[in-house]
């Protein structure tokens, strides 16, 4: 019989429960006690969701209150001593990790000012992972009672077997980091780590696992030899071990036949698991070197996107596999865990009916695996929903909503001049100077300010009717006014409205579109406690009116300071929606581009001066193995944001921004964007970092971060003055700006403000030196 699997679940609820419940343990709201009720209530929930769905293989150890990889950080005692010091309560430190802490003293307890770890991009997806961060005398050991067992038997005692899932050893050292300070290389520690996973497996075997889904994502990556060394020496020592429950090594976003000789050389993994939406072509090659009895997982469902699947297409699949090595040796899955997709399509009441019958979402897709897999042996079991999902494929195949001839006829017309801004660098620098006469150390932010209870509330009263379209407006406007006015006091330089207005940098602009459709309840966890909602690109894209020119106008109105102009970029747009599946991205990016560049021209006929388009999506889309698939991405990616940004005049300041600082390999095109400032996330980064400035003789002007825009606490003037003069050593004073690492929309005002005025005074430290 072929079985059903699902790689991991949602875990914030169908209502942001966790969100909800995390957020008020931290307002300390409600107790730790209640904060783990919830977590529990969530996971029992899920596991029986999926369980009355008939799924066989179900997965534990797949929900965590902020991070699953912080989970193993803690799960292995690998939490750095700065945390540790502070002798907290487990879940207090777990917290500390992920979003640092910063308490006054009290009469009983010390002050406590700790950052956060680092958190980045996991793999090319939105959702952030906490780093691994270690030691140069770095030691493992297992926690007492390891958090995989005991949500193994939570689910065991209330009669759901589950197959727990851990971050493999591999993976987990790959994804870490060398504390600073240090200078260990992760990967040389795993000896010391397999120990750890040995008591761990023994453990889950003897509370009755017998089967554990060990994750080593970084399979699909290129990894150095010594990596692929470490996977293979650590795997033979493991599985020399006895009493351990039976392996199955779970791959995803990509293709594994590079290391394909890694998995032959461990042929007692007992399942492999493929991710066949992303490389389908991948199963041949993997049907060849399977061992005699090792089972093959095909994820066949998306993990990633919310399009319906297309049974036809997966059931060629499924019987492929079949037919190669039998039903009993073929496991039906979805290509990754559902993390990144939204809980239910069943909250979804607004969306057109037609359109609704194209999507599934995790609780959709956890059915279809179920489908499937009965599908495999006895597809008259499930006649008449193969015909209803043919049905639905053919239906959207067809549809005139995915149709636009009017944009089409715009993208078959583009020529080259639209790409290039009217003169050099250096021609648009003086231009600018003689418009703005900015400072050396110019002082901005990156766009958004608190969005706080009152703007979300102010939001929810207007989309629920409860406040009148003007009503709204002067919200808004008093909102604006009273950013502006901070931000004049405050003494920044290039002001930013805020972005009260806006819902999320993604959603307002798709709200804005034609081409998307919205959810109501779709929110898919991004970090911690923070969720999105993205839209979904079902047609062709195009911009019926100005979308941000009334309220940056307004803004300009309200002071003689430049106000920056704020947009999101094309292919952050295109990433962080749900794109098409049916037309190529770089087809989708182009009609973004074209939207975005009528919102710049615009922009610029109401008199913004700046104007930053923001595209941190930028790396993520970056294809994950090196070689031409890269160049062909950034080719399309590039342009897309060129044709955005090409049409102004040489007076007009064009921002660019991404919250990440990792552009060793691609450098070529973050300059290729000819962007005239760039802003970066920096703060948490080592500074050796910014050499590729220096190495490319970068002309232009870079911001980066001088403090981490996650946690609430404030950097003090002489932090900050110590990362502007570790920036002087690879940057020239006069292309330096000074910014934090992103927006602000998360913060409170207080700490706001008291982070700002310490980055101007130490801006205007370096401005006085400078001149002196
Ligand atoms: C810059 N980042 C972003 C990413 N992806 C995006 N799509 N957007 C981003 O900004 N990826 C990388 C990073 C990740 N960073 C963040 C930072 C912050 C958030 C965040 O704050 N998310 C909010 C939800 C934002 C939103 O859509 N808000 C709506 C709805 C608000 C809401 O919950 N309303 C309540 C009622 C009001 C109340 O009681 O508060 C409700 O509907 O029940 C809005 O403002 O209107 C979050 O809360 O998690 C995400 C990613
Ligand atoms: N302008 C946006 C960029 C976030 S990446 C903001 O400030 O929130
Ligand atoms: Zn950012």
């Amino acid at each position: 019989m072929v079985k059903s699997s699902v790689l991991g679940f949602p875990r914030i609820g169908p209502n942001r429960e966790l969100k909800k419940a995390t957020e008020s343990y931290w307002a300390g709201k409600i107790s730790a006690e209640q904060l783990l009720e919830t977590g529990k209530s969530l996971r029992l929930a899920h596991w029986k969701l999926q369980k009355d769905a008939g799924v066989e293989i179900i997965a534990s150890n797949d929900f965590a209150f902020y991070d699953q990889v912080l989970d193993h950080i803690q799960m292995f005692n690998a939490v750095p001593e700065r945390y540790t010091n502070l002798g907290l309560a487990p879940i207090d430190t777990y917290f500390a990790m992920g979003r640092g802490l910063q308490r006054a003293a009290a009469e009983d307890s010390p002050a406590i000012d700790v950052t956060s770890l680092e958190m980045v991009k996991w793999f090319d997806s939105n959702y952030h992972y906490v780093r691994p961060t270690l030691s140069d005398s770095q030691t493992f050991r297992l926690a007492e009672k390891p958090k995989a067992v005991s949500d193994f038997l939570e689910a065991k005692q209330e009669g759901i077997h589950t197959r727990p899932v851990l971050l493999g050893p591999v993976s987990f050292l790959h994804l870490g980091k060398a504390d600073r300070n240090s200078s260990v290389d992760p990967i040389t520690l795993i000896d010391q780590l397999i120990p750890v996973y040995q008591d761990l497996l023994q453990q889950l075997k003897s509370a009755g696992a017998d089967s554990v889904q060990i994750d080593e994502p970084v399979l699909v990556l290129d990894l150095p030899d010594k990596t692929r060394a470490a996977f293979k020496a650590a795997y033979k020592t493991l599985f020399e071990s006895s009493n351990l429950p039976e392996l199955v090594v779970a791959t995803y976003f990509g293709d594994i036949l590079h290391n394909l000789d890694l998995l032959k050389a461990t042929p007692q993994f007992k399942a492999i698991h493929i991710d066949l939406v992303r490389a389908p072509a991948q199963l041949d090659d993997i049907l060849q070197v399977l061992a005699p009895t090792q089972i093959i997982s095909l994820g066949v469902v998306d993990g990633r996107n919310i399009w319906k699947t297309n049974f036809e297409n997966a059931l060629a699949l499924i019987r492929k596999a079949v037919s190669a090595v039998g039903s009993d040796r073929v496991i039906v899955a979805t290509s990754s865990s559902l993390l990144h997709t939204p809980h239910t399509l069943a909250s979804e009441a607004g969306l057109p009916e037609e359109v609704r019958n194209w999507f599934s979402f995790a609780v959709e897709k956890t059915a279809e695996v179920k489908i499937l897999a009965v599908a495999a042996t006895a597809e008259q079991d499930v006649a008449h929903e193969l015909q209803s999902n043919k049905a639905a494929i053919e239906n959207r195949k067809n549809s005139l909503r995915t149709n636009d001839s009017v944009v089409q006829a715009r993208q078959r017309e583009l020529s080259p001049d639209l790409y290039k801004r009217k003169s050099e660098f250096p021609v648009r620098l003086s231009a600018q100077q003689a418009k703005l006469n900015l400072p050396l150390f110019p002082t901005t932010t990156i766009g958004s300010f608190p969005q706080t209870k009152e703007i979300r509330l102010a939001r929810q009263k207007f989309t629920k009717g409860q406040l009148s379209a003007d009503e709204y407006e002067d919200f808004i406007k008093k909102e604006i006014a009273f950013v502006i006015k901070q931000q004049e006091e405050i003494g920044l330089d290039v002001l930013v409205h805020g972005e009260p207005e806006r819902n999320d940098m993604v959603q307002y602009f798709g709200e804005q579109l034609t081409g998307f459709v919205f959810t109501t309840h779709g929110w898919v966890q991004s970090y911690g406690s923070r969720c999105v909602r993205p839209p979904i690109i079902v047609g062709d894209i195009s911009r019926p009116k100005p979308m941000t020119v009334k309220e940056s106008q307004y803004a300009q109105g309200l002071t003689s300071r430049p106000v920056k102009g704020m947009l999101t970029g094309p292919i952050t747009v295109l990433r962080w929606s749900f794109p098409r599946d049916d037309i190529h991205q770089s087809v989708q990016a182009e009609q973004l581009g074209l939207a975005l560049r009528d919102e710049v021209n615009d922009l610029e006929k109401a008199g913004i001066n700046v104007i930053q388009v923001d595209e941190p999506a930028l790396r993520e889309g970056l294809p994950l193995r090196k070689g031409t698939e890269r160049e062909k991405y950034l080719d399309w990616a590039v342009k897309s944001f060129r044709l955005a940004t090409s049409g102004v005049s040489d007076s007009t300041q064009i921002h660019s921004h991404f919250c990440y600082s990792e552009f060793q390999d691609f450098f070529h095109a973050i300059a290729a964007l000819d962007a005239d400032v760039l802003s970066i996330e920096y703060s948490k980064s080592d500074s050796k970092l910014l050499k590729v400035f220096i190495e490319d003789a970068y002309p232009r002007h870079i911001g980066p971060g001088v403090y981490d825009i996650h946690s609430p606490r404030v950097p003090s003037v002489e932090e900050i003055k110590g990362k502007i003069e570790e920036m002087l050593q690879y940057l020239r004073a006069d292309q330096l700006w000074i910014d934090p690492d992103c927006g602000l929309k998360t913060r409170q005002w207080p700490e706001t403000i008291a982070a700002l005025e310490n980055m101007v005074a130490a801006a205007k430290y370096f401005r006085e030196k400078e001149s002196a």
